[in-house]
């Protein structure tokens, strides 16, 4: 099977925990399209859901296909939200924003009783930090901003290139006007204090750890799906 057929089989398997009359936080990216693809045909159906979508990209494909929205402010409490991940640690400890959507995300998540991670098991790993992480920051002062992120890092033992996300040869804006900055620091051991550290740069508005936030992965292999728990590690 190829990534996107695992992606579907992820994305269906999830839509096994929505039922009727469900308030959905709906994620952003690949496996997130194909669940909102799946969502509206059983909306079509008579499934009865209102959602709540992480981004414009999100919100345009549901409002396509005629899955209907909400926003956070007419709906703040969720039951549910389904998003991807680009890593899944054993704890359900993710890094997101590789669509450069994690603040939204995180904010929606946070709105949720329960999270549901779908993935293709490619997103698995021992330990976060392969994937670069992810960074919102304000256009303002952005070198400062930089300089103090490598600060922070440093004093926890990280190191790494910062580089500022490019798209189509502008810096990519996110749907809140911000800027990414995509952090290369490998393994990140302790990620509860590298989380705490970010959040002390005034110019960093989010960064894509999500700790603590997901209940639940769905992880589709050459083997079949895999439903996997956090395994405590403290
Ligand atoms: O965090 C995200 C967007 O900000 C995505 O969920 C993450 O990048 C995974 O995307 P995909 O399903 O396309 O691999």
């Amino acid at each position: 099977m190829d990534a996107k057929a695992l992606k579907i089989e992820a994305a269906r398997a999830a839509l096994g925990y929505v039922e009727d009359g469900m308030r959905l936080g709906i994620g952003t990216g690949s496996t997130a399209e194909e669940f909102v693809r799946l969502l509206a045909v059983r909306v079509e159906k008579g499934l009865k859901v209102i959602g709540v979508s992480t981004s414009e990209r999100t919100e345009a494909l549901c409002r396509e296909l005629g899955v209907p929205m909400s926003t956070l402010d007419e709906t703040p409490e969720l039951d549910l939200t389904i998003d991807g991940a680009d890593e899944i640690d054993p704890e359900l400890s993710l890094i997101k924003g590789g669509g450069g959507a994690l603040l939204r995300e995180k904010i929606v998540a946070f709105a949720s009783a329960r999270m549901i991670v779908i993935a293709d098991k490619s997103k698995v790993v021992k330990h976060l930090g392969a994937f670069a992480l992810p960074i919102e920051v304000n256009r303002f002062g952005l070198k400062a901003t930089m300089e103090e992120i490598r600060r922070e890092s440093e004093s926890l033992g990280l190191s790494g290139p910062l580089v500022l996300r490019i798209k189509d040869g502008h810096p990519f804006v996110t749907d809140g006007g911000h800027l990414i900055v995509d952090a290369s620091f490998g393994r990140i051991p302790d990620t509860r204090a590298l989380s705490r550290a970010l959040h002390d740069v005034p110019g960093v508005v989010e960064h894509g750890l999500f700790i603590g936030l997901a209940d639940l992965a769905i992880v589709a292999g050459s083997n079949g799906i895999e439903t996997l728990h956090p395994v405590d590690a403290s």
